[in-house]
């Protein structure tokens, strides 16, 4: 086991879903993979491994933050061998293209946090993409549903209270959407080189205000792991 991750080897599948909320994790195991067992109940970051049309799947809630992704993502990656990595969020619309509850997916990172820094010094901006395969796919599987998908730039954030964040000019430079994960999990799977990629539904808008009622959010969010399974299975 890890430390933050109560798994034996070999209990985590190398196809890895990461909702940041665990109860989500327990929801998509229970209504999406056969056979589902839980692998890790630490700190209440539920992981649950099954399969999906056969193909074994794990689900690990990776909580709020960067921070917070970057352990378990490090530690799926170095301890249990995970290749294929799909965020599967909730962000928060900031653009007019973009609708409550519409899927988005990230083609690329905007961040305001110092990882990017921390790695490559004050000069070298590096910037943290979807990974092409997944982020192609996931764009066919969304039109073989009928599924509207957006697919841009969005912003990672450290803070989900920020008065001095400029949005505005986020928003005219195309950003679609703000969340608090993606950017650290493409940032690591470029430096382990693996598979990674960030779909999210927009559950509130920061321009109009809104947010899908908490006991809606479910049925659009279902049709969203319906495009991550079938994307990370292929
Ligand atoms: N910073 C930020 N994060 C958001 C927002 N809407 C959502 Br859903 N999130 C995500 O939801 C959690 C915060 O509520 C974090 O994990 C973010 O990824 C938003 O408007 N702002």
């Amino acid at each position: 086991m890890s430390l933050h991750i109560g798994a034996q080897a070999g209990e985590i599948a190398k196809r890895v879903l990461l909702p940041g909320d665990p109860l989500r994790a327990k929801h998509i195991a229970e209504n999406f993979l056969e056979d589902a067992k839980c692998y890790n109940e630490i700190r209440g970051a539920f992981g649950y491994t099954g399969t999906y049309k056969g193909v074994p799947v794990s689900v690990q809630g990776t909580g709020m933050g960067i921070p917070s992704i970057s352990i378990y993502v490090t530690e799926l990656i170095r301890e249990y061998g995970a290749r294929k990595l799909i965020r599967v969020g909730t962000c928060g619309a900031m653009h007019e293209n973009i609708n409550l509850r519409d899927i988005v997916i990230a083609q690329g990172t905007t961040t305001d946090s110092s990882i990017i820094r921390n790695i490559f010094g004050p000069t070298i901006n590096f910037a943290p993409l979807a990974d092409y395969e997944l982020m192609s796919k996931a764009m066919e599987v969304g039109q073989s549903l009928k599924i509207p998908t957006k697919v841009g730039n969005i912003v990672t954030v450290d803070r989900f209270y920020d008065d001095d964040i400029d949005n505005e000019k986020l928003r005219r430079y195309g950003i679609l959407a703000v969340e608090m994960e993606t950017a650290a999990l493409y940032l690591l799977a470029a430096k382990y080189r693996v598979q990674s990629l960030g779909i999210f539904t927009a559950s509130d808008h920061l321009l109009t205000k809104e947010a899908v009622p908490a006991e809606e959010r479910q049925t659009n969010f279902n049709d969203m792991i319906k495009i991550a399974l079938e994307t990370i299975i292929q």
